[in-house]
């Protein structure tokens, strides 16, 4: 096995999938030039937020202590990938859709003991629990929640228009686990609290290079290349990416706009690391109205294709006439 772990890894215990990036800028949040980066939807890795401060303390046997007993979402797969799916959206797939991780429920203190035993060759974990009152039963924890940096996340909430906080997710990871190339539809505050991850982040408009599936398929939002072995023929322009690059540490917190594709990942200095994001709902400026600045942003854009192929697959019930029509409407006429 450890052949299989320096064939993926190489110094600083990162991959290198041959992808041009540029840093994503590393900023003090005091530091206007950061709030300016938030305003106009880019990324920014904020080094003193103390947004989570309280939880720098967070370990596997703090969080033991204080969750024990508590029942959490944990995924197991068989490879370093951790592809998101949306288990009810496989009815359209005609079963040929098989998940590419297992989905079960434990008690954290089960979960730890697994944590704490695994090795390479063993099946993957990835916790993933939102913070709610299913799982916080200890006063400490809730209190060390209450004492996060809640001032500053809320200033930013207000003054770049986001709509209402709805997770807060906690994830603690086996070291080297991969969430591959996704976007979410809310903006995220990323918390770092123990271990490393690197991301690498591409804009809203390599919509067009990083080819999601289809917002009907289990994998909507999802990136159909695989970024260990890309299909070049099936996705020619993934051959042009350049992508935006962060690493993360313990107090770091990176700004990921809604939209802004990312690809992430566990690195192999700690055996399992510890996160915590922030998600928020999108804003009222994604809709369109008088005051919409022309030419559109890269997000409206994506929010407009999606919505006209959703709008089509209800249409037309048979998603396989998506295609026809579109081309349709394209060929001659507006290539
Ligand atoms: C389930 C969420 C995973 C996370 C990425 C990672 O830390 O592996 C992410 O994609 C996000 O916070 O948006
Ligand atoms: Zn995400």
């Amino acid at each position: 096995m450890e052949d299989t772990k320096r064939m993926f890894w190489n110094e600083p215990n990162s991959k290198s999938y041959g992808i041009p990036t540029v840093s994503i800028p590393r900023l003090s949040y005091k530091d206007p030039l950061a709030d300016k980066l938030i305003a106009n939807m880019k990324p920014v890795v904020l080094t003193d937020t103390n947004l989570v401060g309280s939880a720098m303390k967070w370990d596997s046997h703090y969080l033991q202590e204080n969750l024990g007993d508590s029942p959490c979402t944990v995924y197991l797969s068989k490879t370093h990938k951790f592809k998101y799916f949306d288990a009810n959206q496989t009815k359209k797939c005609d079963n040929d859709f098989s998940p590419p991780t297992e989905q079960i429920v434990m008690r954290f203190q089960e979960f730890v003991k697994r944590l704490k035993s695994w090795k390479e060759g063993d099946k993957r974990l990835y916790m993933q629990e939102p913070l709610n009152e299913k799982i916080l039963k200890s006063l400490q924890l809730v209190n060390d929640i209450l004492t996060f940096n809640w001032g500053w996340a809320r200033m930013q909430q207000k003054q770049n228009n986001w709509g209402p906080l709805t997770t807060n997710l906690l994830m603690i990871s086996t070291q080297g686990n991969v969430t591959p190339a996704h976007f979410d539809n809310q903006h995220n505050l990323f918390a770092q609290i123990y271990g490393y991850k690197r991301f690498i982040l591409f804009p809203p408009e390599d919509y067009d290079k990083l080819y999601p599936h289809p917002v009907w398929h289990p994998h909507d939002r999802q990136s159909q290349v695989d970024f260990d072995y890309p299909d070049y023929t099936k996705f020619p322009k993934f051959h042009d990416i350049k992508g935006h690059e962060a690493l993360l540490g313990p107090g770091d917190v990176l700004y990921l706009p809604l939209y802004w594709w990312h690809h992430v990942e566990s690195l192999l200095q700690t055996h399992f690391t510890i996160s915590l994001n922030f998600w928020y709902k999108a804003g009222p400026n994604l809709c369109l109205s008088d005051s919409t600045l022309y030419p559109l942003e890269g997000y409206q854009k994506m929010a407009i294709m999606r919505n006209v192929e959703k709008m089509l697959v209800e249409a037309l019930r048979d998603v396989n006439e998506v295609g026809p029509l579109l081309r349709t409407i394209l060929e001659g006429r507006y290539n």
